[in-house]
């Protein structure tokens, strides 16, 4: 039987493109990490795509708040949805093409995806999650003032404006997705899902807020019981002491190790502890798993084992 995989591509990493952070600039990079998906199809594996929208969706917000004399602001879960509907179809356009370039005819949708969070989450109170564009430590100190904005500095790339990023805790969607897995490679959990809570009465009511796509794809990749959890950014190791003359990239990292450089705070919230802490949590459902991170383009060499940072129970 082929191994199963949950492939996360990361929003940033998707922007990652030289240049302005336009669509068609995200399109080519889609297009390069389509291509690897469809290697990685082609070598038998069966795949579920989940995409971050960190980026995008911070852009759709701003582009919507500045639209407001022409039209009414979309509320935030709308933003949400939007982008899952713009980076699936561009998903979808390029993994269909590069399928079909390999004489692979596999259906390729995107599933428009709620998760359900919890309307108590801490996280609410204590926003993580970067989203939009980065900008200079003035520039983040001026829209804290005007708009209110809570700013954080992400990585050593700027300054980029943080909201809360609940747990995700059910994916709405996943009987639809369970039935077309045998029949699609399926694009599913778009930015961590748009992020709905439960009311009493059964409904569902969207929420501002932007779920960790590294997490809802964990919580996809043990609902569909996968073999691997892929996590595809921007680097191709996660390292300790990033970015730092001492940094030292790791190939191989047990539960027990990821936990201390946790601990250690070698991974920033809102990046690369989400990755680590997603990674965490399959090997401790599945021991017997791994997961993988590493960057768009080193995708294939990293399940050949070449590259990337392996995570494994032991
Ligand atoms: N310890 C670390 N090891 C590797 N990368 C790190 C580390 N800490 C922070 N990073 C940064 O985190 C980024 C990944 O987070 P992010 O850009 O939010 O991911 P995504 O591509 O999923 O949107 C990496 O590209 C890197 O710049
Ligand atoms: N939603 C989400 O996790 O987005 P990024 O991959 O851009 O961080």
């Amino acid at each position: 039987m082929s191994e199963k995989i949950v492939i996360a591509l990361g929003g940033n990493a998707l922007q990652s493109g030289k240049g302005e952070p336009t669509a068609e600039a995200q399109l080519a990079v889609v297009r390069k990490t389509c291509e690897h998906i469809a290697e990685i199809s082609g070598s038998g594996y069966e795949i579920a795509v989940v995409h971050g929208n960190g980026p995008q969706v911070g852009r759709i917000v701003m582009a919507s708040e500045a639209a407001k004399d022409v039209t009414p602001p979309m509320p935030f879960d709308v933003c949400g949805a939007m982008s899952q509907g713009y980076i699936g179809y561009h998903i979808q356009q390029c993994l269909k093409y590069a399928l079909n370039k390999t004489n692979r005819n596999i259906p390729v949708v995107t599933v428009a995806t709620q998760m359900i969070v919890e309307a108590n989450d801490p996280a609410f109170k204590n926003p993580t999650k970067p989203i939009g564009p980065f900008y200079s430590e003035a520039e983040a100190k001026q829209l804290e003032k005007e708009k209110g904005y809570i700013m954080r500095e992400d990585s050593g790339r700027g300054y980029r404006r943080v909201v809360a990023s609940p747990l995700p805790r059910k994916i709405v969607e996943i009987d639809a997705v369970k039935e077309l897995w045998d029949h699609a490679i399926v694009i599913t959990c778009g930015g961590g899902g748009i992020p709905v809570i439960e009311k009493p009465n059964g409904t569902l009511e969207g929420t501002a807020a932007v779920i960790d796509k590294d997490f809802a794809a964990e919580l996809l990749a043990e609902q569909v019981d996968a073999d691997i959890l892929m996590i595809l950014t921007e680097v191709e190791k996660v390292a300790l002491n990033f970015n730092k003359p001492n940094q030292q990239e790791l190939d191989h990292i047990s539960l027990a190790e990821a936990a201390e450089y946790v601990e250690e705070g070698h991974f920033p919230p809102g990046s690369m502890l989400p990755k680590v802490e997603a990674a965490m949590k399959f090997v401790r459902a599945f021991p017997q798993k791994r997961a993988i991170i590493t960057s768009l383009d080193k995708a294939v060499e990293a399940l050949e084992g070449k590259t990337g940072t392996v995570l494994t129970f032991n």
